[in-house]
């Protein structure tokens, strides 16, 4: 089946940055996988989507979409012909229009416009909103209204940059889930990118961990947190301690107790924090090495108090 978006050697450079921002990233979407593009900030995640969408020029490479080649050393398709829906982190709503007319603005002279918007608003549970202007919306409404307006053309491809960073924490994860559902209901080709793991990890079929302009790694969820490529990709994905330069530890790898048994050292706990649901302790080797351990419940030691501790067995070794 051809790939709804493939990259390659993509490429782009500001007039007055010295080096390419986006530099040589090669990447495939299969149609309905939901990709996302994960970096800190200033990454080039942004820059990235400017260029799949046309918005911003590649200075080399080429990308395809459904097959069709829209950039190349001679094409440049215009981004109105590119056939991608996208939603930006703050909705950006057309303010003087309703709800039902944002989600009919792209369709033109589609045939059946009412019965499509009302679909497409059904789809993201806001059908009675429909005669609401932008401004009588929550946050994670007016979000979810901006996605009927990028899907309702039925794009090839949906773009959606950082869409939860305007919302609480709450709601940004609920939404999470209903975004996920929406666009696997759409049978949509999707890029999500964000700064944020847990949204990257539990939202995306893949993941494409990017640093620098260019993709550290990319693969599973599972793959890039279990078994990152680097220590920079496994830092960046969540706590961890390196033992002897190879070794990943991650929090959750690590129980402490309070007997002694065999292939357990001792440690020392250094700090405490409370999560609610767990709790995360600081614990310091006899030769120095600190390690985190999460640990389901509230509290049971204090710092300075002695724990035996057990490392999983399948620890992630860095090649
Ligand atoms: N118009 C511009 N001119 C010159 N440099 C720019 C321009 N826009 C962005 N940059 C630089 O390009 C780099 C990548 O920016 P980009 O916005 O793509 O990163 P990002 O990963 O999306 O960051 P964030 O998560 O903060 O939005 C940064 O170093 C930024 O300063």
């Amino acid at each position: 089946m051809t790939p709804a978006l493939v990259l390659k050697d993509v490429s782009a450079v500001y007039r007055n940055s010295p080096r390419p921002v986006v530099d040589n990233v090669n990447l495939q979407l299969k149609t309905g996988e939901l990709l996302a593009i994960l970096g800190p900030s200033g990454c080039g995640k942004t820059t990235l989507l400017r260029v799949i969408s046309g918005l911003m020029p590649a200075s080399g490479g080429t990308i395809e979409l459904g097959g069709t080649t829209v950039v190349s050393a001679n094409t440049n398709i215009p981004p109105e012909r590119r056939r991608i829906g996208l939603v930006p982190q703050d909705a950006a709503l057309f303010p003087h229009l309703t709800v039902a007319q944002n989600v009919a603005f792209g369709l033109g002279k589609h045939p059946n416009k009412a019965a499509r918007v009302a679909e497409m608003l059904e789809l993201v549970d806001v059908a009675g909103l429909a005669d609401r202007k932008p401004a009588q919306l929550s946050g994670g409404q007016a979000q979810r209204v901006a996605l009927a307006r990028a899907l309702a053309p039925n794009p090839a491809l949906v773009l959606l940059d950082e869409p939860f960073s305007a919302l609480d924490a709450a709601l940004r994860t609920r939404l999470r889930m209903d975004i996920v559902a929406i666009l696997a209901a759409a049978n949509a080709s999707a890029i999500l990118v964000t700064h944020d793991q847990d949204e990257a990890l539990s939202m995306a079929h893949r993941v494409a961990v990017m640093n620098g302009g260019v993709i550290a790694q990319c693969g599973t969820p599972s793959e890039v947190y279990n078994a990152p490529t680097s220590e920079w990709v496994a830092r960046f994905l969540g706590t961890c301690t390196v033992l002897d330069d190879t070794l990943v530890v991650r929090p959750e790898q690590v129980s402490l107790s309070s007997t002694e048994e065999s292939g357990n050292f001792a440690a020392t706990i250094r700090s405490i924090e409370f999560l609610g649901h767990s709790t995360m302790y600081v614990v310091e080797r006899g030769d120095g090495v600190r390690l985190s351990s999460r640990c389901l419940g509230a509290p049971r030691w204090q710092p300075g108090d002695t724990v035996s501790v057990h490392l999983a067995a399948d620890l992630h070794r860095l090649s």
